[in-house]
């Protein structure tokens, strides 16, 4: 069983990324009262990084015991640790380190300094997710390109149609760099809530395409993703204005 997508319009990036900070650590609190960690995926680009930026500032979020907080991402450009576009480095120039995780619970995809290849670094994201990663994410959050895409699951790309795999490497991604790492549909698939949050204009169709009823996730990846308990849409005016 999997959760409708239901949509929240803010006014604008700041307000939803606000909201959206004071949400994630709300979601976390519940997932600590249910079980011991509370599994989180993060995402990189222009929201992944204003989320981390507002939960800092959000007031609860000292309720937390972020020692029971097990972070990952949900994909990750395949690029040198530190590099400035890597999700990571993005994540913690917004001050991930400030929320107080456990860096031992802070999984990050292996670069080309550490692993052999893009997939020799999926392969051992896998692995670890399926050591630590109790199959079942709390919370998964996703950016929206303006083609439609999610993590680094492209429209049209091969990389979606893996199946019985947890990561996948990409090549050829149509957006810079080309080479990335991802976690697959399936793996996504068992997530209790996703979340999207997208701002801006020039992502208003691709949100309105991901929410038409009928749309293939293969023309628009970001119609694929649903939580078990709950699909919401994070998004401000601009990137709502197409919808219906
Ligand atoms: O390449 C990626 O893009 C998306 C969205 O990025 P944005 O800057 O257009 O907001 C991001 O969510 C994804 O994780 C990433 O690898």
């Amino acid at each position: 069983m999997t959760a409708d997508p239901r949509v929240v319009v803010h006014p604008d990036k700041q307000a939803l990324a606000d909201a959206a900070g004071a949400r994630l650590v709300t979601a976390i609190l519940d997932a600590q009262t249910r079980k011991p960690e509370a599994q989180v995926a993060l995402t990189g680009g222009s929201m992944g990084s204003a989320i981390i930026a507002s939960a800092v500032r959000t007031p609860g979020r000292s309720a937390v015991d972020w020692s029971r907080v097990r972070v990952w991402w949900g994909d990750e450009r395949y690029l040198p640790a530190g590099d400035p576009d890597r999700n990571d480095t993005q994540n913690d120039d917004a001050g991930l380190a400030e929320l107080g995780l456990d860096p031992a619970k802070v999984h990050r995809v292996a670069g080309p300094e550490a692993s052999a290849s893009a997939e020799a670094s999926a392969d051992a994201y896998a692995q670890t997710i399926r050591e630590h990663g109790q199959h079942e994410w709390d919370i998964v959050l996703f950016g929206v390109g303006p083609d439609g895409h999610v993590a680094s699951l492209f429209p049209h790309h091969p990389a979606q149609r893996l199946t019985d795999a947890i990561a996948v490497a990409v090549h050829d991604s149509p957006k810079p760099p080309p080479d990335r790492v991802s976690l697959t549909f399936e793996c996504f698939d068992r997530s209790r809530e996703v979340w999207f949050l997208v701002a801006g204009q020039d992502k208003a169709h691709a949100v309105a395409a991901a929410l038409a009823p009928g749309t293939d996730r293969w023309d628009v990846p970001a119609a694929g993703p649903r939580g078990t308990e709950g699909t919401l849409w994070l998004v401000d005016a601009a990137a709502a204005s197409s919808l219906g």
